[in-house]
């Protein structure tokens, strides 16, 4: 697989694909990807077909946004015909949740022959990540906060500290092997100044973006996930400032890597491949 794929998305949408009205709503929303869920968000008896919207969904297309399916994870009875249909369709991406070791999810990924998501969201899959994002087909890696919690048995109320070397190792994970790193989703729908903090936060941590599951979380994370006015401003005054080596710009040192990085950041606002995925 050699496709240099588009720049990692900032906002990436889940919704059950058993939801005919969120599918629709889906292609009018702003999100830079749209992630259609056959795993957690399905009700059991609902899988099927949940499995032919899908299929069909992606058959139309999301407009001009790339457009995910999550099949169910190694293990589900829906797990085998999730992947016969997906391999089929006209999905851009594949998704697996609970990746746990590069042996299983290299089995998958060669049955679904799309370029592959993974999800790390138990302690082996954090403990084998960076062997899994050593994958050629893998080609971005999500955080899965709600179940690591569980995993972990943290409590949902406690700090993403603690949470917060899983979450680091994924970044790293993706980091050494050129994939997206995608930030867990934010449960608390009402709570838009707390998806605001997390989304910071996790771009803080080096995520590309973040996955949501509401409408009203894609404006706040495409803004906190930027780059911002301030952030553009300053990148083109320093590539104008820049003459090679170490030197002086608005107080504080700058060096060739500080150029290469005004570079990126600015090619991200032009829609080029800044943190292309070339796998
Ligand atoms: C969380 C929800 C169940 C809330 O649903 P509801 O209360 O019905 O939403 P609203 O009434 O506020 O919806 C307003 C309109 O927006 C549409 N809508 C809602 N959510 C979505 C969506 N995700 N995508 C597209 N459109 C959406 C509604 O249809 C309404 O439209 P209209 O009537 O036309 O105005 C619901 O938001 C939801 O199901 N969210 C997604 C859940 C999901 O996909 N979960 C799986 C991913 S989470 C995950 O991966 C966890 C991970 O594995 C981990 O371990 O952490
Ligand atoms: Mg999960």
């Amino acid at each position: 697989m050699s496709t240099v794929h588009p720049i990692a998305p900032r906002t990436a949408l889940f919704l059950p694909a058993s939801n005919a009205r969120a599918i629709e709503k889906a292609r009018t929303l702003d999100a830079d990807m749209v992630l259609l869920d056959l795993e957690d968000a399905v009700r059991e008896e609902a899988k099927d077909d949940a499995r032919a919207a899908a299929v069909s969904a992606v058959g139309q297309g999301f407009g001009a946004r790339p457009c995910a399916i999550r099949v169910n994870g190694l293990g589900h009875s829906a797990h085998n015909a999730d992947v016969a249909a997906i391999a089929e369709s006209k999905a851009d991406f594949a998704i697996l949740p609970k990746a746990e070791s590069a042996q299983s999810v290299a089995l998958v990924a060669s049955a679904l022959q799309k370029p592959l998501l993974v999800m790390i969201e138990t302690p082996l899959g954090v403990l084998n990540a960076a062997d899994i994002a050593a994958l050629p087909e893998v080609v971005g890696v999500i955080a899965g906060t709600n179940d690591l919690r569980a995993e972990l048995h943290i409590p949902d109320n406690a700090p993403r500290d603690a949470i917060g070397v899983a979450l680091q190792t994924i970044v790293l994970a993706a980091r050494a092997h050129g994939c997206w790193a995608l930030d867990g989703v934010f449960n608390a729908l009402g709570d838009a100044e707390g998806l605001e903090r997390e989304c910071l936060a996790g771009r803080a941590l080096g995520f590309d973006g973040k996955t949501l599951i509401h409408p009203n979380q894609i404006a706040v994370a495409a803004r906190a996930f930027g780059p911002t006015d301030a952030e553009i401003e300053e990148a083109r005054a320093l590539i104008e400032a820049a003459s090679g080596g170490a030197e002086r710009f608005r107080d504080r040192m700058i060096e060739a890597m500080h150029v290469e990085r005004a570079r990126a950041l600015l090619a991200r606002v032009d829609g080029q491949a800044v943190l292309p995925c070339s796998r």
